[in-house]
């Protein structure tokens, strides 16, 4: 049966690439950045070039669909889904890495709920998953490990961008968790939508964090499924992508395991009113790197 929205998705394929493009170029040069939610929550100019470009070109072929998008949120604008189609963008997942020029830096689009595209472009590997048709990276299908004992399993996580010491404690009363679960290792690649695409492709097990945001997360979990992986919320049941909480792992085993293992807590949710979402602004300010 033909596909409605495979001409849709090809067209994200096609802006997240440019959208690459631009990334790399921008790690050729300096970048400017600032600070949003925390002083370690970083942006820079190219987060804000690049979303533009991304909804500027989805708004001349699909007029009437809407957005959340990472830094449209923090200038203020809704994260709300409706029924209408909406894409959900993060233009940089992993800034950080990218204003180090650290290894990873993805390009995430998402279209609720039909497909998700994920696009690391230093490495040039484009994570594709369209509803009910499998999850592929760069043509290739992607299957999860089928390691289901979590004694010898790779989890990933990151520590965020909360420096609130009694978050912080938490984050680290669960890693001392996992690791003495035990398991093999914990690794984080700085952006939660390649943790994810990780879990997708069979590296490691599991991935969990407390306060991503859904941009992080929409695109990947939708790459996770189709790859044979589960998500979860971190004290078990569905995941709520606006929750700020995730686990995706290989299996429900998996996931369970980690459920009795994480120190849950609750961030602010994404779709909660402005005022209620906006942590420190205090520390606003701009310098070039
Ligand atoms: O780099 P970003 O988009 O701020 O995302 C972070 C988590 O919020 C890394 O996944
Ligand atoms: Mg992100
Ligand atoms: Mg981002």
């Amino acid at each position: 049966m033909a596909d409605p929205w495979e001409s849709t998705m090809d067209h994200a394929v096609a802006i997240a690439r440019k959208a690459g493009e631009v990334v790399r170029d921008a790690l050729r040069g300096d970048r400017m950045v600032t600070t949003k939610s925390s002083a370690v929550d970083l942006v820079t100019q190219t987060d804000q070039k690049v979303e533009q470009l991304i909804i500027q070109s989805v708004k001349e072929k699909f007029p009437t669909h809407r957005f959340i998008g990472e830094e449209s949120v923090a200038a203020g604008e809704s994260c709300i889904l409706s029924d209408s189609p909406t894409w959900i963008i993060d233009p940089i997942d992993g800034t950080t890495n990218f204003v180090h020029t650290h290894l990873t830096v993805t390009s995430t689009l998402d279209l609720q709920v039909e497909f998700g595209v994920v696009y690391s472009c230093i490495e040039d590997k484009m994570f594709t998953a369209r509803r009910g048709r499998g999850a592929f990276c760069n043509g290739e299908p992607l299957q999860v490990s089928q390691q289901k004992a979590v004694e010898q399993a790779i989890v990933a996580t990151e520590f965020g961008s909360d420096r609130d010491p009694e978050v912080v404690d938490k984050i680290f009363q669960s890693l001392r968790n996992v690791l003495c679960l035990p398991v093999h290792g914990v690794r984080g690649a700085g952006s939660a939508a390649m943790n994810m695409c990780l879990v997708a492709s069979g590296c490691v097990e599991a991935y969990y964090e407390i306060g991503v945001h859904v941009w992080d997360v929409a695109a990947a979990s939708l790459i996770v499924s189709e790859a044979g992986g589960v998500l979860m919320d971190v004290e078990g049941g569905e995941v709520d992508l606006m929750s700020r909480r995730i686990i995706a792992a290989n299996s429900k085993t998996v996931a369970e395991r980690l459920v009795k293992t994480i120190v849950a807590f609750s961030p602010p949710r994404d779709d909660a009113a402005p005022s209620d979402r906006c942590e420190d602004s205090t520390h606003l300010s701009a310098r070039k790197v």
